[in-house]
């Protein structure tokens, strides 16, 4: 029972899936992080594992970049392989000054310029939000790792490279922690099929200061996200 994106049979994705941007990053937490692992879809390149992380069923799989992407593989999941919760493990830019390069941020919610949500609501507004329950787990995953995440709000933009004067001043005025490209958008699809989602992020770059990580420190170090988004996905009711 392929759909048009993704390659996997039924019963093939376990009820949580972790889902990077990149799905070389997928490979990775996979590689280090699960046991008797099987790659489930490869189409496009678009790579998704599934495997054991301790006693938890846990998958892998890329979203791409962007709302358009993410929508597509998150609603096919949600819909077509009884997948119940998507933990995101993304990157973002940072823009509050609060907001350190490697500091976890848990989206809380995310606003966007994307018409999405908008059109699933027939133009009205809508909130955004992270399942709390799995908010809940995350928060405390990182707590107990040590870490001091940063809950809150994020902006999911349509372009990474944003032409608009003023666009992270205003967003900095509104108390927008950071910028990424696919949390409003999955938190849209788990609204509209009654799921659950999460995004977690790591902070690669500071919009505003200018600090920055390479291409392969993305890809590969952000190992304490990943440890937080698989003890929450095993620890979340
Ligand atoms: O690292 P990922 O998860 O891809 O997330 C961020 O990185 C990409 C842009 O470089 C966008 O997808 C953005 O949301
Ligand atoms: O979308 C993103 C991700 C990381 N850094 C950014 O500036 N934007």
């Amino acid at each position: 029972m392929a759909t048009p994106h993704i390659s996997a049979e039924p019963g093939d994705f376990a009820e949580t899936v972790l889902m990077p941007g990149d799905p070389l990053r997928a490979k990775v937490i996979a590689d280090h992080y699960l046991e008797d692992v099987k790659t489930v879809t490869d189409t496009r390149n678009m790579l998704g594992f599934t495997g054991r992380y301790g006693d938890t069923p846990v998958s892998v799989m890329g979203s791409g970049m962007g709302i358009p992407s993410m929508s597509i593989y998150a609603f096919e999941l949600y819909t077509q392989y009884n997948v119940e919760k998507i933990i995101r493990v993304g990157t973002c830019g940072g823009i509050s000054p609060t907001v350190k390069v490697r500091d976890i941020i848990v989206a809380m919610g995310a606003s966007t310029d994307s018409s999405v949500n908008r059109t699933r609501l027939a133009g009205d507004d809508f909130a955004a939000i992270a399942d709390y329950g799995l908010l809940e787990a995350t928060v405390n995953a990182a707590r107990k790792a040590g870490i001091a995440p940063q809950v809150g709000n994020v902006f999911s933009s349509e372009l990474f490279y944003n032409p608009r004067a003023n666009f992270f001043d205003t967003l900095k005025a509104h108390g927008i922690l950071a910028v990424e490209m696919e949390a409003a958008g999955l938190y849209g699809v788990a609204a509209e099929t009654g799921k659950r989602a999460v995004s977690v992020l790591t902070v690669s770059d500071h919009v505003v200061s200018g600090t920055s990580t390479s291409a392969d420190e993305r890809q590969n170090s952000f190992h304490e996200m990943m440890q937080v988004a698989l003890e929450a996905a095993a620890n979340a009711h």
